[in-house]
């Protein structure tokens, strides 16, 4: 990384946009200012430590950053580029965004945005059902594959500075067209997405009339459907965004599970173990992401007001009770009133019944998972 200042705007700060900003902090060079609707996530990310500034004024948090990554849900992306072509950028700003869906945002982008701004479609292939800045973590994208998808014009040396610049992530960075992109994604992300949430949904249906289900319900089932818990404003959002690609897609499990029932009608016990075999031979054969091992975080952080006192409040109450701490951290990155303190308990336990204490005298407690 060159040593000149940068400041990267970071456009919806949730999970994925929590987890670029930390990935960014890693230089100290670069200020990292993230915007989003809410102000809730804003103060979360402030007390995190996730963000330099917040604001909830879109022109702010543009006008001084050289990178833009949008991190809105996909429809909120396209709707985001439309208000940037009548905002005031820097001349050389890069803007991308982390969209599970590619080829409607660059469609977007060839048409609104404007000629001095560069837009290079994105999209990091790690995630988790997990959503906002609490489940936010720097090691996220770790050794997972970061899709880049220029558009022909696009100036290779914009590509090259915006790679550079990702491998504060740690992710493995390639290219492709958005359109094929958008096939592969579709079937190894979010038809797989459609599968869990229609199986969750068909199990529900039967655990109405008999409540074993739920309760039976065990490895299998809950492996399969860890993704049906993920957030459904999102997943709305994919598959309106990628509607051809799904519905091919889908017409050929149709076929995949009608092929599979006709091995089954016929009692065809070679046909049947061939088909687990084959599923077999290509899962096993993935090639492995090596996420980093994340150590389990005894951390609190919580919004302090700014007042004398206030530290030796939370420590007293903490020690009244016997709950034992390793170490206290000030954040000094907040811009407003409240500071933000870091709490390193000395377990997991005193952590969960300090968590359960400060809440109880009414603090902002948060936990970064
Ligand atoms: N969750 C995943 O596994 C995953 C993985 C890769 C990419 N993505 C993509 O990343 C993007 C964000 O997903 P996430 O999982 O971080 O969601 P999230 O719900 O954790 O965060 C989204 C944030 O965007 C904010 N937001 C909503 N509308 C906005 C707008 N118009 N402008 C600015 N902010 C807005 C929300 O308030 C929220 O804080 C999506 O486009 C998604 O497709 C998600
Ligand atoms: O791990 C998960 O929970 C995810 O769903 C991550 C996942 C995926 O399907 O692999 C989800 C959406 C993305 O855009 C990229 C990654």
């Amino acid at each position: 990384m060159e040593m000149k200042k940068i400041t990267i705007a970071v456009i919806g700060v949730g999970l994925i946009g929590g987890s670029i900003a930390l990935s960014m902090r890693r230089d100290p060079n670069i200020r990292v200012v993230g915007y989003d609707v809410r102000q809730e996530p804003l103060d979360k990310a402030l007390t995190l430590g996730v963000i330099h500034a917040g604001t909830t004024d879109l022109q702010t948090a543009v006008r001084e950053a050289n990178v833009i990554f949008l991190a809105a849900p996909v429809e909120q992306i396209v709707a985001t580029l439309q208000h940037l072509q009548d905002m005031e950028l820097q001349p050389d700003v890069i803007v991308t965004d982390v969209g599970s869906t590619k080829a409607g945002i660059v469609r977007q982008a060839v048409e609104v945005i404007p000629e001095r701004v560069t837009f290079i479609g994105g999209h990091p292939m790690a995630g988790s059902h997990k959503s906002g800045v609490e489940a936010a973590s720097d090691r996220l994208l770790e050794n997972a594959y970061y899709v880049l998808t220029p558009a022909p014009g696009t100036p290779p040396e914009k590509v090259e500075r915006l790679t550079e610049l990702l491998s504060l992530t740690r992710a493995k960075v390639v290219q492709m067209d958005a359109d094929t992109h958008d096939q592969v994604v579709g079937a190894v992300s979010h038809f797989p997405h459609v599968l869990a949430s229609a199986l969750v949904n068909l199990v529900a249906g039967y655990d109405e009339e008999n409540g074993w289900h739920a309760r039976l319900a065990a490895g299998g089932f809950r492996d399969i459907t860890r993704i049906a818990s993920s957030n459904p404003r999102m997943w709305r959002d994919v598959l309106l965004q990628n509607r051809e690609p799904l519905l091919k897609i889908a017409k050929d499990w149709t076929k995949a599970l009608e092929d599979v029932i006709e091995l089954v009608e016929e009692g065809d016990p070679e046909g049947i173990e061939r088909f687990f075999q084959t599923a077999r031979d290509f899962r096993d054969g993935l090639p492995e992401r090596k996420a980093g091992a994340l150590p389990p975080l005894n951390d609190l952080y919580i919004d302090i007001p700014d007042h004398p006192g206030e530290i030796g409040r939370i420590t007293t109450l903490l020690g009244a009770k016997q709950i034992n701490i390793t170490n206290l951290q000030i954040r000094e990155t907040r811009e407003d009133i409240y500071g933000a303190l870091r709490i390193t308990f000395h377990s997991q336990e005193e952590m969960e019944k300090g968590e359960e204490l400060l809440r109880f005298f009414d603090y902002n407690v948060y936990r970064r998972s």
